[in-house]
């Protein structure tokens, strides 16, 4: 008989462990990925010693390298912290929400002649354990912990990996290359040279 049910991860390991299984195959199933990344049941027990604050910008915190085909990353968002708006350099991006809330604005791709105020699609608050995905083909987006009085967590999924993604100026369109960098690995602080050209968006 088939079975075609989802396997729920009863851990964060054992999340870790079904992605690793699902990413060798060499094409990614979206709605596989996004029904587990959900399905998993937010533990801070499992995730706390990877999700490491800083007082003014959200970090980005390495969980897992996926044999080269993902980055698993946890990231930290302090009362008030956001993203600019930016794009996941043709990549997949999951987000699934650990802790807290967060508030996804998503854009059009500003137009290439012209010089104006992006223009929004579509919002949404994204509520604990949910999982949500984009790519390029679906837009650009600006991520943000509204809250003045509650942290967020939430964990991200990136396939292919990448290090450089694009930020844009809402007003202009105008946009800029920057390059993304790790706040800790594995549960440790990135050594502090590194933190010198630390970077997030
Ligand atoms: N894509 C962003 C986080 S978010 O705002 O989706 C990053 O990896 O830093
Ligand atoms: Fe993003």
């Amino acid at each position: 008989m088939e079975h075609t049910e989802v396997m729920k991860p009863q851990t964060l390991d054992d999340l870790i462990k079904i992605l690793h299984k699902i990413f060798e195959s060499d094409s990614v199933n979206v709605e596989e990925v996004q029904n587990i990344m959900e399905s998993y049941e937010s533990n801070p027990q499992e995730w706390s010693k990877f999700a490491k604050f800083d007082q003014y910008r959200y970090t980005r915190n390495l969980v897992d390298e996926g044999n080269g085909k993902f980055n698993l990353m946890i990231l930290c968002w302090g009362e008030g912290h956001g993203s600019s708006i930016h794009d996941h350099t043709d990549s997949h991006c999951f987000m699934k929400l650990l802790q807290g809330q967060l508030k996804e604005t998503l854009f059009e791709w500003p137009d290439r002649n012209s010089h104006g105020h992006m223009v929004q699609k579509s919002q949404r608050v994204l509520q604990e354990n949910q999982c949500a995905y984009i790519n390029d083909s679906i837009g650009l987006h600006r991520v943000e912990n509204v809250s003045h009085t509650e942290v967020a967590a939430s964990l991200h999924l990136y396939s292919p990996p990448f290090q450089q993604c694009q930020t844009f100026d809402q007003r202009t369109g105008h946009k800029n290359t920057v390059k993304m960098t790790f706040w800790s690995k594995y549960g440790e602080r990135t050594p502090f040279v590194s933190i010198i050209i630390y970077g997030c968006l």
